[in-house]
């Protein structure tokens, strides 16, 4: 149970026998989560990584669980104020076995497979241009059908919301723009009754423990932690389909900042300063006058993540690639790569379609964002050469012109 702006997220559950029948946790080195963010030094550079890779099966079998790592983050969870970003790799379903976090929420973002997600709620099955949202103590079981891949990132200590709309939130008018709640966003449909098999694989039921970034599992229930023959309240997995998202832009002049395009926030402590936002870059019209279209060079206070679901980013149309990521860190300056400014600078500024049959995405941040060890050095997929998309960019300064 817990508070989220005015609401009280609450869910009954009715189970066949309480959660509360199992043998002690103990400690399982499964995942390569973590949230040590000294373990290297911190590096202020543009980062980007080349798509992670997918292991085969059946030499290397991985599933949802097995396959997570961290790559960046801040804060921590005992404090209840922090972020993660994960990325996940799997090939194989999580089979007699079930997770939940006790440490915060996780927004899940497949980019290549489905996931049919077993909840205690009941089932979703969430495709890539889809999210979900599992949030703290929600026992689920991923299944995956071939080689999986995708980003997740988990919040401490503050439930997803959707952002305040202010002027595009009308009382008197349906329905409000963004991420429209009332037609928009999917709870599982119906209570699962019939998930028999229990916890009976070798430390089946796993949790990442507070104060512990790893996992502790029990096994040998004799029934199943789905056992839920009914449920009500508002404390529940939901799934988003982005295609859905009402996009809203500059119609007259100049780039708007992308906090338009949140779908959902979680936020800080602090008013009006998200822990994070996650943001989407969907196809659109590019409709600006007088105005450089695609992303401006600039350097901020946030730290913004992005990752690339489907097709080309318009800012990089080339390196930032589907499965890959990037991390431009606070004040760390970015933007378009040189090949995306000298199109734009000398584009017809007509409507046109920006982003046709891609998806981008950001988890943007207050909070300042160390990488991990795998994120730097393990996961071998940083690319060294990113620096250089900027170097053929040159001055346009002549004060002679006319
Ligand atoms: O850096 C990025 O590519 C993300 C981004 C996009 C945009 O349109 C404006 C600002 C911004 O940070
Ligand atoms: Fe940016």
């Amino acid at each position: 149970m817990d508070t989220a702006g005015l609401f009280r997220l609450c869910s009954w559950l009715y189970r066949i026998l309480p959660s509360v029948c199992h043998k002690p946790f103990k400690p399982l080195k499964e995942g390569h989560l973590t949230h040590d963010w000294d373990e290297v030094e911190p590096d202020p550079n543009q980062l980007r990584w080349k798509p992670f890779e997918i292991p085969k099966a059946p030499q290397n079998k991985l599933d949802f669980v097995s396959g997570l790592h961290t790559l960046c983050g801040a804060g921590e969870p005992r404090g209840r104020n922090g972020i993660a970003v994960h990325i996940f790799v799997c090939n194989t379903s999580m089979l007699d076995r079930c997770l939940y976090n006790s440490d915060g929420d996780f927004l899940i973002v497949p980019q290549q497979g489905k996931l049919l997600i077993t909840t205690e709620f009941g089932k979703m099955l969430v495709e890539p241009n889809e999210i979900c949202v599992i949030q703290q103590g929600m026992r689920f079981s991923v299944e995956v059908f071939g080689e999986t891949r995708g980003y997740i990132l988990e919040v401490y200590g503050a439930h997803f919301e959707l952002p305040d709309l202010g002027p595009i939130d009308p009382l008197c008018q349906l329905p409000p723009g963004l991420c429209n709640v009332k037609i928009a966003i999917a709870q599982p449909l119906a209570a699962v009754t019939k998930i028999l098999r229990g916890c009976t694989a070798p430390e089946a039921l796993l949790s990442p423990l507070i104060s512990q970034p790893a996992f502790w599992g029990f096994s040998g229930q004799d029934f199943s932690p789905f056992n839920v023959v009914a449920w009500h309240g508002n404390y529940t997995p939901y799934k988003y389909h982005l295609e859905k998202f009402m996009v809203i832009n500059a119609v007259a002049f100049d780039h708007a900042d992308p906090s338009i395009f949140t779908v959902l926030t979680a936020k800080s402590t602090r008013p009006g300063v998200a822990l994070a936002d996650f943001v989407i870059f969907p196809p659109r019209w590019g409709v600006a006058n007088n105005t450089f279209r695609p992303p401006y060079y600039h350097r901020n206070c946030m730290s913004e993540f992005m990752g690339l679901i489907k097709g080309h980013y318009e800012a990089k149309e080339e390196g930032f690639q589907p499965g890959g990521a990037s991390l431009h860190s606070m004040m760390t300056p970015h933007g378009p790569d040189a090949d995306c400014f000298e199109k734009a600078s000398k584009a017809k500024l007509e409507p046109e379609r920006v982003a046709e049959g891609t998806m981008a995405f950001m988890f943007e941040s207050s909070l300042s964002m160390a990488v991990t060890k795998w994120g730097l050095q393990t996961s071998n997929r940083l690319d060294k050469n990113y620096y250089k998309c900027w170097e053929p960019l040159k001055s346009h300064f002549n004060p002679k012109c006319k």
